[in-house]
């Protein structure tokens, strides 16, 4: 088997919260174990606060874990001055964080160019306009300035700087969600297009359900930190093991009755069992008291003491 692009062994990474005088720890990634392969693209989804950005941020090694290790390519991400910086990129919700309002758009996406020193003027242009293309905007947009563009195209910029490097991973942090929906289309189809010619790896965290499916092979959904169920995107969309994963996807599809009370979102009361029993119609004594651990199940993993019967219903 081919070495995963990221491989996240047993992470875990606590953060200091709260006022100086009050401080308290917040254990935003608990025990993850993940791996991301070769040309594949790993859907993340999850409430506000599961911890879906600082998974994002680990694997672009922008956070170091408290313990456990983030490998890329092999190689732990860590001490390690010999990672080439363009291999990895990130698209982030606001194309704003990443454009300067100050430069002409083909300066700004030709920018990432310089780590990997190409110096040529000629190969500059030639490769922004060739990215640009490849995001469907013609050349003429490397001479406009961010504010002269609509909020689709200035996405399509920012995507068109994090690919200029041809990158072999990408974390696409809610890239698509502050768009209208039918800019959202295009920009996801976008997206699996380019993957399709540059075969990059990726990491998609979103909270939309349909647009996760529409671009990612396989998902895993985030809880309080945890990875609870993983699953290729063919099976999680029609047969979810988790009862939480059936939640999230009965909300998607307007059910407002579901076995969980998804709406008491961030209720994290401390339990020795698994995390979700006090929000689960399906837990028992046994779901209270002990945590499940993540398993393999059928062509996944879940994290849920009742799954088998979960997938009978
Ligand atoms: N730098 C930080 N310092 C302290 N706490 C942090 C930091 N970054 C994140 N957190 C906390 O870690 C937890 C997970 O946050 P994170 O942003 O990873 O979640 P998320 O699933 O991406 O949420 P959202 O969808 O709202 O962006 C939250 O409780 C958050 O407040």
């Amino acid at each position: 088997m081919n070495t995963p692009v990221i491989d996240l062994d047993g992470v875990d990474v606590v953060f200091s919260g709260g006022a100086f005088w009050a401080r308290q720890k917040i254990h935003a990634v608990k025990g993850v174990r993940l791996s991301i392969e070769e040309n594949e693209i790993l859907g993340l989804v999850g409430e506000s606060g599961s911890g879906k950005t600082t998974l994002g941020r680990l694997c672009m090694g922008l956070v170091k874990p408290s313990r456990g290790e983030v490998r890329f390519e092999g190689k732990s991400l860590y001490g390690r001055r010999d990672l080439v910086r363009a291999e990895r990129s990130i698209v982030l919700q606001q194309p704003e964080w990443a454009l300067n309002p100050r430069l002409l758009v083909g300066s700004s996406v030709s920018e990432p160019l310089d780590i990997i020193g190409v110096e040529s003027r000629t190969e500059r242009k030639r490769r922004v306009t060739e990215i640009l293309e490849r995001v469907g905007l013609d050349r003429s947009f490397a001479s406009r300035y961010p504010h002269e563009l609509s909020g689709g195209q200035r996405q399509r910029v920012a995507i068109a700087r994090a690919l200029i490097t041809r990158p072999s991973f990408i974390v696409f942090d809610e890239a698509v969600s502050a768009l209208d929906v039918s800019v959202q289309t295009h920009v996801l189809n976008i997206i699996r297009k380019l993957q399709a010619a540059q075969r990059f790896s990726a990491l998609f965290i979103s909270h939309d359900m349909a647009a996760t499916r529409y671009v990612s092979s396989r998902i895993a959904v985030m809880y309080a930190g945890e990875i609870i169920e993983i699953a290729p995107s063919v099976t999680f969309y029609e047969k979810p093991q988790h009862p939480y994963s059936r939640a999230l996807l009965l909300s998607l599809r307007g059910h407002e009755r579901t076995q969980f009370e998804l709406k008491v979102a961030n209720d994290l009361t401390a339990t020795a069992g698994c995390p979700l029993s006090h929000r689960c119609a399906w837990a028992d004594d046994v779901c209270r008291s002990i945590k499940p651990a993540i398993r393999p199940l059928n062509d996944g993993e879940v994290a849920c003491h009742r799954a088998e019967e979960v997938i009978q219903v």
